[in-house]
């Protein structure tokens, strides 16, 4: 295994939040000097680091920031979409992003290759990898392939992980007594509570997006306050 490079980034992150700069397809906020404002005011706001979709808006971002910009690439919307191969994964290094986000369910992936693949291409590139799994097994399995963290990122998306509409702490204390690597807290985390409770949970950051950055979400959520 390529051994990771130097834990600098990570260390950052301890004990603090991530927040994800992302705007759905379609969206008004999609859009990529709108994402790096986004970024910016996470950024002026205390965010430890960023979580940032697409390699020209991760490029805009990591010239825009001084936090670590953790990259991922979204490209589909069924099986695996999150960097779904070597190929996405290199090109948001090249970007510039220090930590890659991607999918390690387990699910086929489109060039065939592995999660372990992927993770020795980011090591080789000097970046490191944050593994965004749904389950237990998967991030036990992420970890022992070379994970530099473990996300909850999928859980109550990917097969296997239970819906529901609260974050998935009991998978953020399973993961944390699982591996040695740190565990985020990721997925619907929508209060500044929630995010403390993951902390106590065992993990070691909380990636909050909707919450914060998707002001189309959060208006519907109000107007639906209203109709009810
Ligand atoms: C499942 C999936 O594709 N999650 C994505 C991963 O990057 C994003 O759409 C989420 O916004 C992000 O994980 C943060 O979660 P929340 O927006 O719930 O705070």
């Amino acid at each position: 295994m390529t051994p990771p490079p130097s834990a600098s980034p990570l260390a950052a992150l301890t004990g603090r939040l991530i927040v994800s700069c992302q705007a759905p397809p379609g969206d008004p906020m999609r859009h990529s000097d709108t994402l790096v404002r986004m970024a910016r005011s996470a950024q002026a706001g205390g965010a430890a680091a960023v979580r940032v979709n697409e390699p020209e808006v991760v490029a805009a971002t990591v010239a825009a920031v001084d936090v670590p910009v953790i990259g991922l690439w979204k490209d589909g919307d069924t099986g695996v979409y999150i960097t779904p191969s070597v190929r996405h994964a290199l090109a948001l290094v090249d970007a510039g992003a220090a930590i890659v986000a991607a999918d390690a369910t387990g699910r086929p992936r489109p060039d065939g290759s592995t999660f372990a693949d992927l993770v020795a291409a980011v090591h080789a590139a000097d970046a490191h990898v944050m593994a965004d799994v749904a389950t237990l097994d998967e991030g036990r399995e992420a970890a022992a392939q070379g994970a530099d963290l473990v996300s909850t990122t999928l859980s109550g998306y990917a097969p296997g992980s239970p819906r529901q509409t609260l974050p998935d702490l009991r998978l953020v204390t399973d993961l944390a007594g699982a591996v040695d690597v740190p565990v985020v807290a990721e997925g619907r985390v929508a209060t500044p509570e929630q995010a403390a409770a993951a902390l106590a949970a065992g993990a070691s950051s909380v990636v909050v997006g909707t919450a914060i950055t998707a002001p189309t979400a959060l208006t519907r959520l109000f107007v639906a306050g209203l109709a009810s």
